[in-house]
């Protein structure tokens, strides 16, 4: 899914109403239905909503909002600056609509002090939404921090009031504080970054039905993962296929006290369907993977840690997991980087040796994953003021060195060599705990020695990492889930996937 600009948003509006063709009144009622519907079918304990709205097109759609959830039986009030102040015209019309309802009284922003938030009350916030041009000020800040200070359920409406959607938030804005937000049929970019979290809370992306035409032939830099694209991706196996079929995993990892990080990586390439899967770990793993993987064969790379990296070209490899930075690991690692020409996946203390010296850099070949954390990022690439930042040294970086950038994350980010970014919205915060990244770098070397390309790769990998997260927090919870349930949940993952395919009869 395309992720557009506020701007390119207006444009699909009008495209949509001129081409559909469809009056913008019109548009405006179906965005509020999608949300009156929401609200309906979700709330069932908060009977009365209290609707706060802006003279723009939001406050349009929480005018007609408040119409139809009375209509569904909800006690509704509206609040709005000032009924003097310039509407928007469908604000307008919607305005006008509302008064000839007697049950709904239309308040002023002064009159929220007397009145009655119980906790049957819902607040429903329709400000502003991708129309905010500046941060807000006087009346607009200090009911938005009136309502931010009330415990009770908070929705926005398309985007939490005060949240810019093209650009990172200042730290000082005043932004609305929602439990969810229910934004129209697009993710927009801040959502996805982790200082704006804290504002949308939970998010639903409501099919408003805009035109097709407008998202399939618009370009977008940015993108979001759905299932669409991940069912446009995955490849069932074929019943008539051998081991040779889903090619060689070599996970390059381990060192004594970190063997573990080894197992989880070769334990997820076996998982994610490879069809031999080798581990290069020190000695001092031998036992350890034998018993715990004994589907993947060892080879030994030195004692305590590895100090030989000699590997086959034509294996795929995963390096770095639980691998130290000891000199000699360091120095064998970097001579085998200088001699190798083909892609790797290049994770944790692989990218730590790297980042040792900028000219390192250059060793890596072309189309290589590079799957660093915030903090390996920066190490590798230099510190950048926020996450937005980050993100464009990231693009600027991947097309310099041809490279495909992992940037972990809440919302992990896939940059690939053009610079196109793909967001994932798989996952959860039970996936906030060490061995986690082991994981993923297993699922990405397993799918690209199956010969997915290594955009496909890095875009099915994510997902599936987090997707089996999903699965994994369900059943154990955030708190308590482990990398090895997300491992074990691989396979839930995978049978939705065929299920997919599946042609019904
Ligand atoms: N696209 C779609 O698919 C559909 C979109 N729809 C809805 O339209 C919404 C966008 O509507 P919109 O363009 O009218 O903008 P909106 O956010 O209401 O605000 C504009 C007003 O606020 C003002 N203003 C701005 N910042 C301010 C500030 N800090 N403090 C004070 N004032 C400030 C600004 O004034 P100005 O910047 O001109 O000074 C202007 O008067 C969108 O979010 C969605 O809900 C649906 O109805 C149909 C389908
Ligand atoms: N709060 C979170 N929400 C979603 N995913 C997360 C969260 N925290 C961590 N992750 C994911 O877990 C993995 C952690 O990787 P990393 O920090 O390298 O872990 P480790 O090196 O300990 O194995 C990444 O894929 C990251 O996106
Ligand atoms: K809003």
């Amino acid at each position: 899914m395309k992720i557009f600009t506020a701007e390119q948003i207006r444009a699909w509006d009008q495209f949509t109403i001129s081409h559909e063709p469809v009056p913008s009144i019109q548009l405006m009622e179906r965005a509020s239905i999608a949300v009156a519907h929401w609200i309906s079918e979700n709330c069932k304990y908060h009977r009365k909503a209290v609707v706060f709205c802006g003279n723009g097109n939001n406050g349009g759609d929480g005018i007609a909002v408040a119409r139809m959830l009375y209509q569904k039986g909800f006690d509704v009030d509206v609040f709005v600056n000032n009924l003097k102040e310039k509407f928007s015209h469908d604000a307008l019309v919607n305005l006008k609509r509302l008064r000839d309802i007697s049950g709904i009284s239309i308040k002023k922003f002064s009159d929220i002090d007397d009145y009655n938030f119980d906790d049957k009350t819902m607040i429903v916030d329709a400000l502003f939404g991708t129309g905010l041009s500046r941060s807000l000020e006087g009346e607009y800040k200090e009911v938005v921090n009136q309502l931010n200070a009330k415990k009770n359920i908070k929705i926005s409406i398309d985007v939490p009031s005060g949240l810019p959607t093209d650009k990172i938030i200042e730290n000082k804005d005043c932004v609305f504080n929602a439990d969810y937000t229910l934004s129209f049929q697009s993710w927009k970019r801040t959502f996805l970054h982790p200082e704006a979290g804290e504002y949308t809370g939970k998010v639903f992306i409501l099919d408003i039905d805009l035109s097709k035409e407008y998202a399939e032939s618009v370009a977008a830099e940015y993108n979001v993962i759905d299932d669409h694209l991940i069912d446009s991706i995955f490849q069932p196996r074929k019943e008539f296929s051998h081991k040779g079929t889903y090619g060689k995993v070599m996970m390059i990892a381990g060192s004594y006290g970190k063997v573990g990080a080894a197992v989880l990586a070769t334990k997820s390439a076996l998982k994610t369907g490879a069809g031999l899967t080798f581990t290069l770990a020190p000695e001092c793993g031998y036992e350890i993977l034998q018993t715990s993987c004994p589907e993947a064969m060892f080879f030994a790379g030195g004692k305590e840690h590895i100090e030989n990296f000699d590997v086959d070209e034509n294996m795929t490899c995963g390096i770095g997991p639980g691998l130290g930075t000891h000199p000699q690991t360091e120095k064998s690692f970097l001579n085998f980087l200088k001699g190798y020409n083909t892609p790797l996946i290049l994770d944790a203390d692989a990218l730590n040796m790297i980042s040792k010296d900028s000219k390192n850099l250059k060793f890596i070949p072309e189309k290589s994953i590079l799957t660093p954390h915030p903090k390996e990022f920066e190490r590798l690439f230099g510190k950048t003021d926020n996450s937005f930042d980050r993100l464009e040294l990231a693009r600027e970086k991947a097309k310099e060195l041809h490279v495909y950038i992992v940037l972990k994350d809440h919302h992990t980010q896939i940059i690939n060599p053009k610079g196109e970014v793909y967001y994932n919205i798989t996952g959860n915060a039970g996936l906030a705990k060490g061995g986690s990244g082991d994981i993923l770098t297993g699922i990405l070397t397993s799918l690209l020695a199956q010969g997915y390309s290594e955009e496909d790769t890095c875009i099915l990998g994510v997902w599936l990492h987090g997707k089996a997260a999903d699965f994994a927090s369900e059943k154990y919870s955030k708190e308590s889930m482990l990398p090895t349930d997300v491992i074990n949940e691989l396979g839930s993952v995978f049978k939705e996937l065929n299920k997919r395919t599946e042609k019904d009869l």
